[in-house]
């Protein structure tokens, strides 16, 4: 078995799939933190703290200080809202008609903990939905797709029918930016794939 190099401090099955995706090995840990904006903390502020906050809860949790550990935000913005994961139909409706022909952005943060080493990145993208009919959301609803995703969608699944341009990140968009992530990794000598040391 190979030693993981990391811990990455999440249970979203596609921050695993980006991981092992450029082959870092890592061991992956459920982290159970509060996702609650503090009153009038900015989108940005936010991700960056709760990223943060995933990344501290996996170190507490393991208890080995010196094993690095990765903790990652994502929350959709529109007209300075953050829609977080629908809890229910209704809320996912009312996301939709928001996003529905018009531009949004993706926050994604990132934070690397390693002994007292913390790196932190913020991935913003901008994504543009074609505008949605009812239909429409009343097939995506019936998918059952969007229960578990920020904004209510998923552009790596059948959400991506929805999306008319995306200008940034794609992995950010789907949880974890590569483009942050490597430089991280580097900075603080972690392996990937075509990492020699
Ligand atoms: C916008 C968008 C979000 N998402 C996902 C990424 C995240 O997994 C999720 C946002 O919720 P997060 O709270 O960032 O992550 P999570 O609860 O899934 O996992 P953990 O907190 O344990 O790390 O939405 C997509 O998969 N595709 C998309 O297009």
């Amino acid at each position: 078995m190979v030693t993981p190099a990391l811990i990455l401090a999440s249970q979203s099955p596609r921050r695993r799939e980006l991981l092992q995706q450029i082959g870092v090995p890592f061991r992956p840990l459920s982290v159970a933190v509060d996702e609650v904006p503090m009153v009038g903390e900015a989108p940005a502020q936010y991700v960056t703290r709760l990223a943060f906050t995933k990344a501290q809860a996996g170190r507490a949790s393991v208890g080995e200080k010196d094993l690095p550990v990765l903790g990652a935000d994502t929350v959709v913005v529109c007209d300075d809202q953050i829609l977080e994961k629908p809890e229910n139909e209704a809320a996912a409706y009312a996301m939709w008609r928001r996003l529905s022909g018009r531009t949004h952005e993706v926050m994604t943060a990132v934070c690397l903990l390693k002994g007292e080493q913390c790196r932190q990145e913020l991935s913003i993208t901008e994504v543009q939905f074609w505008p949605l009919t009812e239909a429409q959301m009343a097939a995506y609803w019936a998918t059952g797709e969007c229960r578990d995703k920020a904004g209510g969608y998923a552009i790596q699944g059948l959400g991506a029918v929805f999306v008319k341009r995306i200008s940034g990140s794609y992995s950010g968009v789907v949880g974890l930016p590569i483009e942050k992530l490597v430089p991280m990794l580097d900075a603080l000598h972690l392996p990937y794939w075509q990492t020699t040391d």
